[in-house]
């Protein structure tokens, strides 16, 4: 089958290169699974929910749109039917850019420049994961390949069920990976020489190497239970403080970027305006009266 994919790809006429950006897409769904708790669904189940130009579009709203919703505190980004995300669609998700790269009316220079936007264009639909200051977790059934992988390595956590199996599949389809995946993954796993070996042979691999090397948490038997402890985690990071959650996010992320005295400036600076929080108070209050603080929306 995934030769006829290729087969596709090449076979397409110019003329039905083009995506409507204008098109309405249900590729993403956004539902409550608990209060504060959101799931990001991918959902394009008949193509193993691979990226549309649309789709990735709609992602983006959709992290987005969470990020600026004080009734969310923490997401899971799970995939629909059959696999969590097989990658871009090599037909669709490709168009843009072959009808580019073909055209030949357009300066070789140009042609450069529009590619070069058209990538921009992608990477930050993922890295609307990691700049959103709510904790996202990918949720991973099945495959995760190319572009799957460039989705989670952007998440906070990773957890999958035993039957999940990952590629970073880009040198298969003669593609340095471009989307996220060569930047972060070895920041996630911290193993330069397995990095290595999984990006230049795109081998797959399954849950339990995954977990080894630090790609992911946790397994879960299947996907009901998956899905189970994916709702729990988010339930459980969603009780706590927002601004005890969220001020960790931005401060791991910057840790990770930064030297450690850097980082340990930014959080004195950071906690300079947030240890003034009620929530400080309240949640030591709870402690020494064995309770459970609730805490205001920010
Ligand atoms: C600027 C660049 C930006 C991003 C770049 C990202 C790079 C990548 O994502 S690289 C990874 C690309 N993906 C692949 O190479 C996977 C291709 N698919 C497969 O190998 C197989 O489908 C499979 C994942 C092993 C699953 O096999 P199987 O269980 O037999 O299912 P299928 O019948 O093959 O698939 C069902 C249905 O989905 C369609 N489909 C699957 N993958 C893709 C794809 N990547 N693009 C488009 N369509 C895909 C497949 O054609 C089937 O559709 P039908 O209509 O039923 O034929």
């Amino acid at each position: 089958m995934l030769s006829n994919t290729r087969r596709t790809l090449l076979k397409l006429p110019l003329r039905s290169l083009s995506t409507s950006s204008a098109l309405k897409s249900t590729d993403i769904s956004v539902k409550e699974e608990r209060p504060y708790v959101y799931n990001v669904q991918l959902n394009r189940p008949a193509k193993l929910n691979t990226f549309t130009m649309d789709m990735w579009r709609e992602f983006k709203k959709a992290i987005d749109g969470l990020a600026d919703d004080p009734k969310c505190r923490s997401i899971i980004v799970s995939g629909e039917g059959k696999a969590f995300c097989a990658g871009i669609d090599l037909a669709a998700g490709m168009s843009n850019i072959i009808q580019v790269i073909q055209d030949d009316a357009i300066e070789i220079g140009r042609k450069g420049r529009a590619v070069r936007r058209f990538i921009g264009e992608i990477q930050d639909c993922f890295t609307a994961l990691e700049k959103c200051p709510k904790p996202i977790i990918a949720a991973v059934h099945s495959h995760c390949l190319g572009a799957g992988i460039d989705l989670i390595t952007a998440c906070d956590i990773r957890i999958a069920s035993q039957d999940a199996n990952f590629s970073i599949r880009e040198v298969d389809i003669g593609l340095a990976a471009d989307i996220g995946t060569l930047n972060r993954i070895q920041k996630v796993v911290g193993n330069d020489s397995w990095t290595r070996e999984i990006a230049l042979t795109a081998r797959d691999f399954g849950a339990d190497e995954a977990h080894r090397y630090g790609l992911i948490s946790r397994i879960c038997d299947d996907r009901k239970a998956l899905l189970e402890n994916s709702i729990d985690l988010a339930a459980r990071i969603a009780e706590k403080s927002p601004i005890a959650v969220q001020g960790t996010k931005e401060t791991l992320n910057y840790a990770r970027d930064h030297t450690t005295d850097e980082s340990l400036n930014f959080i004195k600076t950071w906690n300079m305006s947030q240890l003034l929080s009620t929530d400080l108070m309240n949640s030591a209050l709870a402690a020494m009266n064995k309770k459970k603080a609730t805490y205001e929306d920010v």
